[in-house]
Parts: structure tokens; C-alpha cells; sequence
């Protein structure tokens, strides 16, 4: 049996989550919260539940259901992942924002941190890249590295619209039709809606290989969909491993009792502080192959929770503005003003419990104290140590912090803080009484581009832009 079966194996590999420093018993009653903070929420905290359980019943949460219904489609992605291992020597995510943060994520966290740099036979399938911006010199710098005749570009967006995926596909599509000719379309995989947009439609016609992702399932959600699942499985992720570890954290997840419930106690404990205006949420993960969770929970956090309006209409500013740290690293940048600036943040530390590997700290300059104590350790002792010392020195200085513990980092474990964190926000959104899957935020600044850029339909918003008022040189320097 797989192991991620065993329920033993899982037990061992359920993440943790630790609030104490959350709590008065730790850093104080001034900033810290008790559990009669808590339990006075408890008609809010059950209503939340039931909306999130009406929801998902009404198929307003489909993304939730990801790790339980889609055998045939990981079957497919299967196949093509194999298909493509056997035949490229770069695979190349187009796309942004959800369409591209989780890919990112999930590679760095589960495949070799110098994954692209290993031998062809040390690497579990092609070279990996993501292009999620339009920077021309990064667009042009990725076709010097690649050989367009072996790499395979996935093209993703949910809308099947964004400006700066569908550059990046008429580029490509361009290129590769004048660099190998007709045989071009195997080249290009689109994972798009089912039916919005223009990339279905595109894709169609041209009959490429195309992946959809669910119609309730939104951008920064859609990690569990075939968005994350073959660019995983094409670099020699375990998919099933993934799923199982997200189906794994839902179930607990599932539990109406906040005090059983990881995601729920994350977004009540949220809820309280951002109520006490402590408007920044650092994700703070020690570990390099973690780096870009951060990155990911910065998109989910912001996005789903920064909002102007209530679910009533009312105007609220809600929302909590995400801040990405790496320990060791940022202890030596962001630390000193976590410990002693404003008590406006809480930080989640990301921590692991045994590092995949290990090196030893050699016991050399055993005459010189102040580093002599460091040999006969090793690095992994090193960072929890000051993982440790960092929790320490911030709940000595009375700042919140929780730490959410992976046992290891693998499939089933990334799979769960997945999960976790997506649960976590959505029930964050439904205490804060807002649409935490909806982004009106982002429209004003498309609308622009696209008027800027001459698209149809666009001509009163050109207006619109040329007729504010010009700059005032006297303000530029
Ligand atoms: O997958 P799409 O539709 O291309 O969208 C990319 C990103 O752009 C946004 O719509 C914001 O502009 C995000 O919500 C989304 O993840």
C-alpha cells in the first residue's frame, strides 16, 4: 500500500499548528488573547460554519472538493506528464497570479532547489520554468536558456483573458511556429475554463492539449486543479501523495468545533487581531523550498480578503496586507522591526520538523569561543534553534506569532498546508462578512491597460485617461 494510505504514516505527518503565541498565558493579556476571547465568538464562529457548509453543499466552494474528485483527470495529467518527461527538455508555466504562484510553489517546495541546474537523470522530468510577468528582458533572457523544439509551454489562466498570459502565448506561438513549423501544436498545453475566454476557443481550433480547471474553482484556489497537477506531475511530483495530504487536512477541517478545527482557530485568532488593528500578516517560512508559499499565501491573503465592501454593501476596508520573510535570512533585515516597531503584525512562522537532509558543522577553530560552539552541530539544529529564538524573542517583546509545523516536507504534508491555508482564509473571509473569492479591486487597472493599449471597446476610458489632470512638473525631482 502507498504509504500515504496508512493512517498511521498520516498521523505522523499531520502538520501542526501551535497559536500558544497567540495567546495572554504567553505574550501577555495586553496583546494576547484568552479562550473567553474566542468563545464570545461562538454564535459568529457557527455561523461561518454553516455558510461554509451551505456553501460547498451548494457548489460554491468547489475548490474545496479538488482532493476528491478528479481520479480521471490526475489519469490524463498522468499520461501526458509521461508523454512530455519523455519528450522535453524544458517545460515553461505561462501565466500569473494563481495561475502561476502555486506551480512555483509547490515545485520549489517538493523538487531539488537546484532542480534546473541538476543532470537530465538526477531530475524527475524536464527543466522548469515559470514566466509570470512581462518583463521583456526576463521574456527574452528565458528563450536564450531554452531550445524551443524541446520545450513545452502550459499555458494557463482561468479567464482565458489576462493581458499578460495572452501576450505571452501569441509570443511563444509566434516563435514556435517560425523556429519548428507546423508540428508547433504539440508544444503548447492550455488549462483554461471550460467555456470563458479566448483560450478555450484558441485552443480548440488549434487542437491543443487542454486542461480545464473546474468552473467554481478561482485563480488563487486552483493549485489542486490540473493549474498545479501537471506542472507537478511533469517535474515528478506524487499528485496522488498531494491530494491525498489536502483530502487528508479538509477532513480535519471539517470539524464545526474551532478548537479541533487548525484552519478555523488560524482565521478566528486572524480575526481577533486584525479587530485590534494589527494590519500585517508575515509568513515567515524556515526553509528555503518554502520560500514561495509565502509568496502564494501573499496573493490568497490579499486577494481574498482585501475588500472594500461587505457582503451587505456596507463600505469596510477589510483585509490584512500579507509581508513575505525567510527565516534564517530576514532575521538579519525585518526582524529588529518586527521586535520593536509598531505592534501592528502577527507572524506566521512555517517550520519543519526534520530537513530532508542534513549537514555537519565541523568542530574546527576549537581556540576561537565565539564560533568553536557551532561545530559538532548541524545546520538543521542551527535553523530550529533560531526558529526557536526568533518565536522566542518576539513573544518576549509581546508580538503575536503562530507556528504551523510540517513533519517533513512531501507531497502529503504541502498537500495539507494547501488546503489549510485555503480553508483558513475562506473562513477568515466569512468571519470579516466579505466575498473572499471575488478580486473587483484588480478591474480599474486592467480596464486602463486595455484602453492605453488601444483594445476595442476601451475608447471612454481612454478619455477618461487623457483627461486627468497632468503632472505638475514642480512635484518631480
Ligand atoms: O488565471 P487568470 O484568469 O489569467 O488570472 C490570473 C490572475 O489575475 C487575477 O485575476 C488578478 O488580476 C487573479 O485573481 C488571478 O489569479
Amino acid at each position: 500500500m502507498t504509504r500515504y494510505r496508512h493512517p498511521q504514516w498520516q498521523e505522523q505527518m499531520k502538520i501542526q499548528v501551535d497559536y500558544n503565541n497567540m495567546m495572554a498565558d504567553y505574550v501577555g493579556k495586553e496583546e494576547g488573547f484568552t479562550r473567553q476571547h474566542i468563545e464570545a465568538l461562538a454564535d459568529q464562529i457557527q455561523g461561518a460554519h454553516k455558510n461554509m457548509v451551505e456553501k460547498r453543499a451548494a457548489g460554491g466552494m468547489d475548490w474545496r472538493n479538488l482532493p476528491f474528485h478528479q481520479e480521471e483527470v490526475v489519469q490524463q495529467i498522468l499520461k501526458t506528464a509521461e508523454e512530455l518527461r519523455n519528450r522535453c527538455d524544458a517545460f515553461v508555466v505561462l501565466g500569473i497570479g494563481g495561475s502561476a504562484l502555486g506551480p512555483l510553489a509547490v515545485q520549489t517546495a517538493l523538487n531539488h532547489l537546484h532542480y534546473n541546474e541538476l543532470p537530465a537523470d538526477k531530475r524527475g522530468g524536464p527543466r522548469f520554468y515559470v514566466l509570470d510577468n512581462v518583463d521583456p528582458e526576463r521574456v527574452a533572457a528565458l528563450f536564450d536558456v531554452i531550445d524551443p523544439a524541446q520545450t513545452v509551454f502550459n499555458v494557463i489562466s482561468k479567464s482565458g483573458s489576462t493581458a499578460e498570459t495572452m501576450a505571452q502565448f501569441m509570443i511563444v506561438y509566434q516563435m514556435l511556429r517560425e523556429k519548428i513549423g507546423s508540428g508547433y501544436v504539440a508544444q503548447i498545453i492550455a488549462t483554461t475554463d471550460a467555456e470563458k475566454g479566448n483560450l478555450i476557443n484558441i485552443a480548440r481550433d488549434e487542437g491543443y492539449t487542454t486542461f480545464i480547471i473546474p468552473a467554481g474553482v478561482g485563480g488563487r484556489y486552483s493549485e489542486l486543479s490540473p493549474v498545479g497537477l501537471l506542472p507537478a506531475a511533469v517535474c515528478g511530483i506524487d499528485i496522488r501523495e498531494l491530494l491525498a495530504g489536502a483530502a487528508y487536512m479538509d477532513r480535519l477541517c471539517e470539524q464545526a468545533d474551532v478548537f479541533a478545527n487548525p484552519a478555523y482557530m488560524l482565521a478566528v485568532l486572524q480575526y481577533l487581531a486584525m479587530g485590534r488593528g494589527k494590519n500585517i500578516s508575515v509568513m515567515m517560512p524556515y526553509a528555503d523550498s518554502l520560500k514561495y508559499f509565502a509568496d502564494w499565501y501573499a496573493q490568497l491573503w490579499a486577494e481574498s480578503l482585501g475588500k472594500r465592501l461587505s457582503l451587505s454593501g456596507e463600505e469596510v476596508f477589510a483585509g490584512q496586507t500579507p509581508v513575505k520573510a525567510l527565516g534564517t535570512t530576514d532575521q538579519h533585515s525585518q526582524v529588529q522591526l518586527y521586535t520593536e516597531g509598531p505592534f501592528d503584525k502577527v507572524v506566521t512562522f512555517l517550520g519543519v520538523g526534520r530537513y530532508r537532509t542534513e549537514v555537519n558543522i565541523p568542530r574546527v577553530f576549537e581556540n576561537v569561543p565565539g564560533i568553536a560552539f557551532l561545530g559538532g552541530h548541524t545546520l538543521g539544529e542551527l535553523i530550529t534553534a533560531e526558529q526557536l529564538a526568533t518565536e522566542y524573542a518576539l513573544m518576549k517583546a509581546r508580538r503575536l506569532s503562530f507556528t504551523i509545523t510540517l513533519p517533513e516536507i512531501n507531497a502529503f504534508t504541502v498537500g495539507q498546508l494547501i488546503q489549510l491555508l485555503e480553508i483558513q482564509t475562506a473562513f477568515a473571509g466569512e468571519l470579516l462578512n466579505i466575498n473572499a473569492f471575488d478580486q473587483p479591486g484588480v478591474e480599474e487597472g486592467k480596464n486602463a491597460t486595455y484602453a492605453l493599449l488601444g483594445r476595442p471597446g476601451y475608447e471612454a476610458k481612454k478619455q477618461e485617461l487623457a483627461s486627468r489632470p497632468p503632472k505638475n512638473p514642480a512635484y518631480i525631482i
